[in-house]
């Protein structure tokens, strides 16, 4: 059973990630405040339910949801405003902010903890937040050496509160791990994305869904994307020269060495199955039931409508579509011990599906 959360809690900036988490509080019932410098968004959050626009007498606890450069004086303006609250953020990066703290807030800063829940989306603002973006997620928890353990704990448990997964890690070593798994790949996601610029009209027509893979991310707002690489300069500086050794090494292979390119294409199979499954609980074993798909419009979201009122859970989704058949084969994976149930539902509603 999750421990609760101490309310009320006053969310500082609503954009994306405050509204999210202001919508998944509310979801668990916890008393929700939301502040921010754009009060349009104060007003868009609170419309959407993720808590109210009115000042709050007091609070248990502070998120800042901001942008990075700001975070630092956001905390300290937090602590000093509600002097029994634990503060926390948000932010993509940790050390930078925390560091403000500390030279500023004295010994209030052992009130601070920071968190980063590694969920969010390409798009920014109120509108795009979701209550339940933080499910099955990871969210760092970074507190350090002088952190008050009452307010390590209250870290944990928003983080819990809201659906996700807590790793608790150093601030320098959560930048570290950042710079791999989310800087790096928004930066590639970039570059890829860069060189589609003054790309003809054939070439463009041609994108498929590699490209749409690789390059959503690319979508995200450069000021915030700024901020959030300047501040983690030179973990990411690392991490790029190491970059740009293989793309040496693939421009060699492409000349001269076929036998260099492979290596590299084969630590990126490695890379990816190195990629932890969702947060939370221990996966359960997975299982495929195929599903005849006739060539009609609207067949698979009526299979969709179909599964989802079987209560049966797909986890993933595969479609072999020849166009040369008249009905498509659909892997639709679900838990192991729901296949059973799953092939049941479908077969009394006129579907053919098997193991
Ligand atoms: N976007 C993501 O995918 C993502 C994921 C995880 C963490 N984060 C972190 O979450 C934080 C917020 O990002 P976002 O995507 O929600 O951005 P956003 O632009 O959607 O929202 C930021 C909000 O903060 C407000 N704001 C700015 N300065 C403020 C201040 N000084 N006081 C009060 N309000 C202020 C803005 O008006 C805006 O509503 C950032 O620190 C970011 O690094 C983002
Ligand atoms: O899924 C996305 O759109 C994201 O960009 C999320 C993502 C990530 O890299 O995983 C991006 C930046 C954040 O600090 C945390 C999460």
């Amino acid at each position: 059973m999750n421990p609760s959360l101490a309310g009320p809690v006053l969310v500082v900036g609503c954009g994306l990630m405050g509204t999210s988490t202001g919508l998944a509080l509310r979801r668990r019932e916890v008393e929700v405040y939301l502040d921010d410098l754009r009060r349009s968004h104060v007003e868009v959050a609170e419309s959407r339910g993720a808590g109210s626009g009115e000042k709050p007498t007091s609070v248990a606890m502070v998120v800042i949801a901001v942008p990075p450069d700001h975070v630092g004086p956001a905390v300290v303006d937090a602590l000093r405003e509600w002097p029994e609250a634990v503060v926390t953020d948000l932010s993509s990066i940790k050390a930078g902010p925390l560091a403000v703290v500390r030279a500023q807030a004295g010994a209030d800063a052992a009130r601070y903890v920071g968190g980063h829940p590694m969920a969010g989306s390409e798009r920014s603002g109120p509108v795009a937040a979701s209550e339940q973006l933080f499910d099955g997620r990871a969210w760092a928890v970074t507190p350090s050496p002088d952190a008050d353990p009452t307010a390590v704990e209250q870290a944990r448990v928003l983080a819990t509160t809201c659906g996700a997964t807590v790793i608790e890690l150093s601030p320098d070593e959560h930048d570290a791990a950042v710079a791999r798994v989310s800087h790096l790949p928004h930066v590639m996601a970039v570059l890829a994305a860069a060189q589609l610029n003054g790309g003809p009209e054939t070439h463009l027509a041609l994108s498929g869904q590699g490209l749409r893979d690789v390059t959503r991310i690319a979508g995200g707002d450069p000021r915030l994307w700024r901020q959030i690489l300047g501040g983690n300069a030179s973990h990411l500086g690392r991490i790029l020269r190491s970059v740009r050794a293989d793309i040496d090494t693939l421009l060699t292979g492409l000349e001269s060495s076929p036998d260099e390119i492979v290596k590299v294409l084969e630590r990126g199979v490695h890379g990816t199955d190195l990629i932890p499954g969702k947060h939370g609980a221990e996966l359960p074993a997975e299982s495929t039931v195929y599903v005849h798909l006739p060539d009609r419009p609207g067949e698979l979201a009526r299979l969709f409508g179909d599964a989802g009122e079987s209560g049966v859970n797909i986890e993933d989704l595969r479609i072999d579509h020849d166009p040369a058949r008249p009905v498509g084969l659909v892997e639709v994976v679900v838990a192991s011990d729901r296949v059973d149930t799953l092939i049941d539902a479908l077969g009394e509603r006129g579907w053919r599906a098997h193991r």
